[in-house]
């Protein structure tokens, strides 16, 4: 039988909020990376990762990997979570960044949109943002690509969806059968 493990790292929810609704359709406890064993991960043959993204990098990554060790024989299952839009953004570069090439052809990915609440951010996440805001800027030929972060700087967007969790789950779904 398959066991299932889904796990986080969330700075102000998104990817919580996201696995916690995975969680629930699967029957089982979402956990955030830090309160996750080691040997629920060992134990378990499907490993769902979720993470923010920051700056292209996925949140708690690397805490995951590192609690998982080997992933031979597991089925593993990640998802991003981020504000730009999947079907308009290339990840090639994140992943290559973020996974071994081996990884790369064994793991499942999927890409969800989450939120930003400027009112809600930590000191050094406003200064990222400004200054991303001030290079951006300065480049006109990046405007128009980046239309969307200069809708939405300095105010409050949700783009959480559950339907977007669909695809996922008709995946896990397909491995646990
Ligand atoms: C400093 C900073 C950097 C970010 N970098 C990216 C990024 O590279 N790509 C992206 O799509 N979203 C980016 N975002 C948006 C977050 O990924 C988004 O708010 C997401 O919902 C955060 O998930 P969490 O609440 O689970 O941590 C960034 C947000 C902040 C504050």
């Amino acid at each position: 039988m398959s066991k299932i493990a889904v796990v986080y790292a969330s700075k102000y929810g998104s990817a919580e909020t996201y696995a916690e609704w995975l969680a629930q359709e699967l029957d089982v406890q979402a956990l955030s990376i830090k309160k996750t064993k080691p040997e629920l991960l060992s134990e378990s043959n499907i490993l769902i990762y979720g993470g923010g993204l920051y700056a292209s990098g996925i949140k708690g990554l690397k805490e995951f990997k590192k609690k998982c060790g080997a992933f031979q024989n597991k089925k593993v299952v990640i998802f991003t979570v981020g504000l730009a839009d999947p079907q308009k953004t290339d990840y090639s570069e994140i992943l290559k960044n973020s996974f071994t090439e081996d990884e790369r052809e064994n793991f499942k990915f999927f890409h969800l949109r989450g939120a930003i609440d400027y009112k809600e951010l930590s000191l050094p996440h406003r200064a990222m943002m400004a200054m991303m805001m001030k290079m951006l800027k300065s480049k006109p030929e990046s405007i128009q690509e980046n239309e969307e972060f200069f809708a939405s700087y300095g105010k409050r967007t949700d783009f959480k969806d559950k339907r977007l969790l669909i695809p996922v789950l008709e995946y896990v779904k397909q491995l646990s059968d």
